[in-house]
């Protein structure tokens, strides 16, 4: 594995009891990348996003994160390594946004202190206003509910980034206001995002790679804007 190389999977199949769900899936990610996933409804974006944090066990193949295998990995340990934006931000809903924000920040140990200033420090990054910081997120719009998700994935200092269909459930003006937000992100602090979207779109704005899948395998990898999706 080369040193910027960062998510290696080798062979690596999936299935959900009887249903094989992935096959055969091979590719690399270096260090700084931004991959955008795409493909049709159930061609297994999800399932390939959720074996790389560890959610989902790999039955075929090996992966490796970091430069260890993933079995090799205690999984909490492996997890603060990582961030994760699910749709309409999947914040917890008894907590209020600033309690949601620290949550990465509390299992890593950080003290209240330093916590609070490092989400000072992110907020402008994100665009939200502090007014937010007391307020539970059934008061939130869904895009001021999804900046929380994203600076709660960010304010550990993650290595890598998992996003699955963040932007999905928002309307096409906050949508790309929130696209230009995680471009923004990922040029500043140089992490590692993995975006698991079906937008062609979203995926030629934000992606430094685009990995096309079909029915459980890798069809395509591109490096360029594709034309031919
Ligand atoms: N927990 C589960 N148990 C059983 N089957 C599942 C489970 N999760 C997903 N599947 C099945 O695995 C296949 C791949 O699902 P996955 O969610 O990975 O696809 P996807 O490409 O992310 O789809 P979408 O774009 O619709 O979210 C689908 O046929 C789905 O029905």
């Amino acid at each position: 594995m080369s040193n910027s190389t960062i998510i290696r999977f080798t062979g690596v199949g999936f299935s959900y009891g009887e249903q094989s769900v992935l096959n055969n899936i091979s590719f690399t990610v270096d260090k700084g990348e931004f991959i955008c996933l795409t493909g049709k409804s159930g061609c297994g974006k999800s399932t390939l996003l959720r074996l790389i944090n560890g959610l989902l066990l790999r039955r075929e193949g090996e992966i490796e994160i970091l430069n260890k295998s993933i079995a090799d990995w205690e999984l909490h340990q492996l997890r603060r390594k990582m961030g994760y934006v699910l749709q309409e931000g999947a914040l917890f809903p008894h907590l209020t946004a600033y309690q949601n924000m620290c949550y990465c920040l509390n299992l890593i140990k950080r003290d209240a202190k330093d916590s609070e200033e490092r989400i000072n420090e992110l907020l402008p990054l994100v665009n939200l206003d502090r007014s937010v910081l007391k307020k539970f997120p059934d008061t939130l719009s869904g895009g001021q509910r999804q900046r929380v998700g994203i600076l709660r994935a960010i304010a550990h200092n993650p290595e890598i980034v998992l996003m699955d269909e963040p932007f999905s459930a928002l309307d096409a003006e906050t949508r790309m206001n929130l696209q230009d937000l995680v471009k923004n992100i990922h040029q500043k602090l140089n992490t590692t995002f993995v975006m698991v979207t079906h937008d062609i779109d979203e995926a030629k704005r934000l992606s430094t790679r685009i990995i096309h899948m079909d029915a459980g395998r890798i069809q395509t990898t591109l490096n360029e804007s594709p034309s031919d999706l």
